[in-house]
């Protein structure tokens, strides 16, 4: 049985006349292919990736689980369209919180159309993607039992400045604060999310390694997705803190060159969720532990 997920944060989203991504109960979440190229970009890039032999055991984690390609019916009832069956990273979670965070400064590469090229470029200037190298794309914040989720529009993020996006990573993780509440968010959860030998920072900085050696590939425009559950850590559970990549619709070859634009974004982003971790209430922040 087919639905539409209630968890997608950003991107193509089933509504009237759109096709978008549905899920199962086994599971599974299932990309449409996108008709033009890059729907069989993003295939290739799955294929490549499944059987390349120089990608390291321990950053297949980084990645959904690839399940092949499918004819179901599109989520618009237009009838039998191919889409991406992969892992439906959300789905153990029954209140997530998430973030899609598009990396990178430049969502652009010279072999793309000069119309696309102008699209995104007039994007990254408008966003945080140019000064801080990514931008948030998609935000979902369980607050509680009572007081649901706050799941920001895309226009309200694209309009987030440096500052938005720092006071934004700090609600993410805390218990007191969802939308402009005016509250100073208590970061109680940044500890268990953000910190700790298999948080948020520790996974960011594995992949981060990662890409400071892998040549193979340039991923323009995909995003990191950042989740947990809160529910979990208040019942003294773990928290589910869990870094993916998605998007790979305009991955290129990295013909033996370093991916300096999505490294330098995911820095930026390593910095951001470091200083949380350092922050101390009355806007100071703890200086780094000095090195023996
Ligand atoms: O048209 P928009 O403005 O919704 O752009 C989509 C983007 O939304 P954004 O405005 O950047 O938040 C959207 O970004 P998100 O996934 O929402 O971060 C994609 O970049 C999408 O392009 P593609 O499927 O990756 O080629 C973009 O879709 P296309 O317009 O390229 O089809
Ligand atoms: N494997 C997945 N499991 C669960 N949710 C996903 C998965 N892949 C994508 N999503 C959700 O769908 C959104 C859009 O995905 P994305 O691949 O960027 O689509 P698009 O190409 O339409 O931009 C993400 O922000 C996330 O909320």
């Amino acid at each position: 049985m087919f639905k539409v997920p209630d968890h997608q944060v950003a991107g193509h989203r089933a509504s009237n006349g759109v096709i978008g991504p549905l899920i199962d109960d086994s599971g599974n979440f299932y990309k449409p292919l996108q008709n033009d190229e890059r729907g069989s970009k993003e295939v290739a890039f799955y294929k490549n990736f499944a059987l390349n032999s120089e990608i390291p055991d321990q950053i297949r984690k980084f990645f959904p689980i690839y399940h092949g390609t499918q004819l179901i019916e599109a989520s618009d009832g237009s009838g039998l369209h191919p889409h991406l069956v992969l892992e439906d990273i959300v789905s153990s979670r029954p209140n997530p919180s998430i973030a899609d965070i598009k990396i990178g400064s430049r969502t652009w590469y010279l072999e793309a159309s000069e119309d696309y090229i102008s699209k995104c470029l007039k994007k990254d200037r408008e966003t945080t993607s140019l000064p801080l190298g990514f931008r948030i794309s998609g935000l979902q914040i369980y607050g509680s039992k009572e007081s649901g989720v706050w799941k920001p529009d895309k226009k309200y993020l694209k309009n987030f400045t440096a500052d938005d996006v720092r006071l934004v990573l700090r609600k993410f993780v805390s218990s007191n604060s969802l939308e402009d509440s005016g509250k100073e968010p208590d970061c109680s959860f940044a500890s268990t999310v953000y910190g700790g030998s298999t948080g948020i920072l520790a996974q960011l900085l594995e992949l981060k390694a990662w890409f400071e050696e892998q040549t193979i590939y340039h991923f323009y425009s995909s995003s990191v997705l950042i989740v947990y559950e809160k529910e979990s850590i208040l019942k003294g559970m773990s928290s589910g803190a869990t870094v993916k990549l998605v998007d790979f619709a305009h991955v290129i070859e990295g013909n033996g060159v370093i991916d300096h634009n999505f490294l330098g974004g995911l820095c930026s982003l390593i910095k951001f969720i470091s200083e949380i971790l350092t922050y101390v209430p009355n806007n100071t922040y703890k200086a780094f532990p000095k090195k023996p």
